[in-house]
């Protein structure tokens, strides 16, 4: 279906979104993760359709977690599918079975972007619509949210940001692609051992020397910032920024539309089994919860809860931010150096934080112990360290995770691992 004439209203409805939010730019490769439901499938043959207009490179992933008995029929199944499009198809498939459903979907965001890697996607696109939006926010909700759960599934975000040792590092002209200036071979240093053994010898193009990788309009393959490197460099190179996205198109779209649409386009979806299982508390909150809210209290719950999760979102993307300049300019009180060094020992200047509202504070230490500790922080992190904000002098935490101590000297906090 090349012609937008043949266009389905929510052919229309993703043009017009991908238009207004620019998250997935025109000639770009994109990796679609299908698992052969009805969200996956409809996205899929979205993006087909569209794909003339837009002009994207379209691969398709299947994560093959081997939970159920027909996990390989239902693998085997996108395959076909991917061959009738001639589409790329890539599969992964677990080696062990994962145990939880966390674990699984841990193992499977690690497997796509492993994927998108090794074969130079910087865009994965996934088939959440807003059902799934407004049943995250209810299953967020039950448990005990801030704004942050709340509006969990944004329409973007970068699911790989690393710096990486490198080793074997070499630079030149990439004289088969004229889109990038000069090339990179480069070899994984001391990461993660699984995937550095999938991606043993990761090769890349990059566009400009010295851009920041935060532009997700440019053309290049993946967004790779080298520093403080002469051009043309044959030395190690100890830094490499990478970004991927991970993008979900179908936000606005509930899942009786994307049934609806597979309906109309005859698309053969597989069914999961696991989805009827009511063990799984997300389960529950799709077959009872939602529609016993429907039913009793707003027949169109599921897109207002949608709609709150993306007020919401806006609401913590200013916070976040302003969180983040008040974070610099309490670890850099020198007006014209706002380079930050999260290397222990901190030095925090308390009344510069003082001066802010408690919601900034919060998130301000948050996002110094995103930086610092070796995992997420938990609630209690960071409530120890905003209290010693306002805490008397010589007042001290206990150790973080990972070792290190907050301390007030006045007029100062300051995170250092103790001997
Ligand atoms: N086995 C799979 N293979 C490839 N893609 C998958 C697979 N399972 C899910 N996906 C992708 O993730 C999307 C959301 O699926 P689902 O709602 O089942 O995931 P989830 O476990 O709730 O994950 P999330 O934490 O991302 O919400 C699907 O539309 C599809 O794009």
């Amino acid at each position: 279906m090349a012609e937008s004439s043949h266009w389905t209203y929510l052919h229309a409805q993703v043009h017009r979104t991908l238009l207004y939010r620019q998250i997935l730019p025109s000639n770009q490769r994109l990796l679609v993760a299908v698992s052969g439901g009805q969200d996956s499938l409809c996205l899929i043959k979205l993006l087909l359709d569209l794909q003339p207009k837009w002009g994207w490179k379209l691969g398709i992933v299947h994560c093959d977690h081997r939970w159920r008995s027909d996990s390989q029929a239902s693998a085997n199944h996108v395959e076909q599918l991917a061959k009738s499009w001639g589409i790329s198809y890539y599969l992964e498939t677990a080696s062990d079975i994962p145990k939880t459903e966390a674990a699984a979907r841990q193992w499977r965001y690690q497997a796509l972007t492993e994927i998108a890697i090794a074969h130079n996607y910087p865009y994965i696109v996934t088939g959440h619509t807003a059902s799934d939006r407004a049943e995250t926010l209810l299953y967020n909700l039950i448990r005990g949210s801030g704004a942050d759960g709340l509006s969990a599934l944004t329409w973007t975000r970068p699911l790989l940001d690393f710096r990486l040792p490198i080793a074997d590092c070499r630079l030149g002209n990439a004289g088969e692609n004229p889109n990038s200036q000069i090339s990179v071979d480069f070899r994984l240093e001391n990461h993660d051992e699984n995937f550095q053994s999938k991606i043993p010898n990761l090769k890349s193009k990059i566009g400009r020397l010295g851009n920041s990788g935060e532009n997700p309009n440019s053309q290049i393959s993946a967004d790779f910032r080298l520093e403080n490197q002469p051009e043309n460099s044959q030395s190690k190179i100890p830094n490499l920024k990478s970004k991927i996205y991970l993008v979900r198109p179908l936000l606005e779209i509930t899942r009786s539309q994307t049934g609806q649409f597979c309906l109309e386009q005859k698309l053969p979806i597989w069914e999961d089994s696991t989805n009827q299982d009511l063990q799984y508390t997300r389960n529950r909150i799709r077959a009872e919860l939602l529609p016993y809210l429907e039913t009793h209290f707003n027949p169109k719950a599921q897109q207002a809860l949608s709609q709150t999760a993306e007020l919401l979102r806006a609401d913590v993307e200013y916070l976040e931010l302003a969180a983040s300049e008040l974070l610099q300019r309490a670890m850099s009180p020198i007006a014209d150096s706002p380079q930050v060094n999260f290397q222990l020992p901190v030095k925090l200047n308390r009344p510069i934080l003082r001066e802010a509202p408690l919601a900034l504070q919060r998130r301000a230490m948050r996002q110094l112990l995103q930086q610092i500790l070796p995992s997420a922080p938990s609630f209690e992190s960071v409530e120890k360290l905003t209290r010693l904000i306002v805490a008397p002098n010589r007042s001290q935490t206990d150790p973080f995770p990972g070792g290190a101590i907050g301390r007030v000297e006045h007029p100062s906090i300051i995170l250092h691992i103790q001997f």
